[in-house]
């Protein structure tokens, strides 16, 4: 569950929203002041932190420095009134992730929070699926772009993607994690005739066996212990719009059976309702496991697995696209640069040959996060080796071990080593060493290659 410190004076309106959000599944730390504030600091890691600018002891701008250089991590959100978007927008400078203006709806804190967590790319890396939070909203100056890659195999997932998104297939997305599954889920949604409707995501992982039926489908409020309200499952939630299932090998096989049962049906009914409801969604479904060899070992229902499986799209780790690594390094350090206010415009030779060697078992996830804590380490305007971990440096040190550090033995290496990467295709060799072709053939000339 992701964690939240509200820092907010009005104690009334701290309660408040205290209530509202943790009714909608964060856990909620407050503090009425600085002082306290910093206290619960030292004792928990937030995922998001939501802060008045204005506070009795201070400004929250202080504090918002303090924390960026403390917990990197945690995203900071500046509560203001109508008056102070100059000093909003001068907090956003400083590092903070966003500011929302008071009075907000519950609608806008929700949306922000949960871009707020997936900039952070919290620890926690839970999935909040409030469906108001997934209303579709405007690009923000903030929004990471999208890269599409220049490797064979990311054209050719691009391809697919252009094929397959205006159809109501159902589309298995399959890939380790940290690949991009659910930015490219979103993608389809986004190309497909469906955009303007809701696209749900669900991390089955995450929803206990025990309340799966009615997170999917809702319950009457008394149907069960704990159902205080009427709630609207994520189908009826995505009804018109796209509802994607992550991890969703991870669903227990009762639920499998009930899920297989709402999409053949294409109908739902609410946990302790007898009153169906038709709902049209197209589901895209998300895996980072064998699902065939579950479904030969009986874990997963093959019936299921036809269903949810029309088409099917293997997003590779990025290691096995590492053509496409410089391009996803740029793009995640102009998200940074942007986000925490710096003016990061290049990256430095060495940096991107520590870059080039990591194996990046965390994929692009891992990459955006070590992008994103080298540009807040980073005071000029070019990113060095320094401001990268050393668990990567180390990596390319023990690649060395052993050669000879000549200048001629090292690049040779590095030409083996991207010609073997690319399958000995000389263009993408020199686009990934960032040579020309003519550069490339002199150099296999030179040291007698024989490729
Ligand atoms: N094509 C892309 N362009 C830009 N950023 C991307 C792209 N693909 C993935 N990312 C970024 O990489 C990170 C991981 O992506 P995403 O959450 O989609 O992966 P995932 O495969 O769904 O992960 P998991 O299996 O752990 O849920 C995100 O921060 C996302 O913004």
């Amino acid at each position: 569950m992701p964690k939240i410190l509200i820092i907010e004076d009005d104690t009334a309106f701290c309660q408040m929203l205290s209530r509202f959000l943790t009714k909608n599944g964060f856990a909620i730390t407050t503090s009425y002041n600085l002082h306290n504030a910093s206290e619960k600091l030292k004792h928990t890691k937030f995922d998001v932190i939501l802060s008045d600018v204005r506070l009795p002891e201070g400004d929250g701008l202080d504090l918002l420095l303090r924390i960026k250089s403390e917990f990197p991590e945690t995203q900071v959100i500046m509560m203001t009134g109508y008056a102070e978007v100059k000093t909003a927008v001068n907090a956003m400078k400083k590092g903070a992730f966003d500011y929302i203006a008071k009075p907000f709806t519950p609608e806008e804190i929700l949306n922000i929070i949960n871009k707020a967590l997936k900039a952070g790319d919290t620890s926690s890396n839970e999935k909040v699926q409030k469906s108001a939070s997934h209303k579709k909203k405007e690009t923000t100056s903030t929004k990471p772009q999208f890269v599409a890659g220049i490797s064979e195999s990311s054209q050719q997932m691009q391809q697919y993607i252009e094929l397959v998104a205006p159809t109501s297939m159902s589309v298995l997305l399959v890939g380790e994690s940290g690949t991009g599954k659910e930015v490219t889920a979103r993608m389809i949604h986004d190309r497909s005739h469906r955009r303007n409707q809701k696209f749900v995501a669900v991390d089955c992982g995450a929803i206990p066996k025990e309340i799966a039926t009615s997170e999917f489908f809702g319950h009457l409020k008394g149907s069960f212990t704990g159902a205080i309200e009427d709630k609207m499952g994520h189908f009826e939630a995505a009804n018109g719009g796209t509802l994607f299932l992550d991890e969703i090998g991870n669903l227990s096989y009762e639920n499998q059976v009930q899920l297989l049962r709402a999409l053949q049906e294409r109908k739902i009914k609410r946990v302790g309702s007898t009153h169906e409801v038709s709902v049209d969604v197209r589901i895209i479904s998300a895996t980072n496991e064998n699902l065939e060899e579950a479904v030969e070992e009986g874990r997963f229902r093959e019936d299921l697995y036809h269903r949810i499986n029309e088409f099917s799209i293997t997003i590779p780790p990025l290691r096995a696209r590492i053509e496409d690594l410089l391009q996803f390094a740029t793009s995640f350090l102009e998200d940074a640069t942007k986000e925490l206010g710096r003016n990061v415009t290049q990256v430095a030779d060495e940096a991107k040959e520590v870059l080039l060697h990591y194996s990046w078992p965390g994929n692009l996830r891992e990459l955006k996060n070590v992008m994103k804590r080298a540009v807040l380490f980073t005071e000029g305007e070019t990113l060095k080796s320094e401001a990268l971990p050393q668990k990567l440096k180390n990596h390319l040190k023990s690649e060395l071990k052993g050669t000879d550090f000549s200048k001629e033995t090292y690049e040779k290496e590095r030409i083996l080593k991207a010609l073997k990467q690319v399958n000995f295709n000389k263009s993408k060799a020199a686009k990934l060493l960032q040579i020309t072709r003519k550069t490339l053939y002199n150099k296999i000339n030179q040291y007698q290659l024989d490729v």
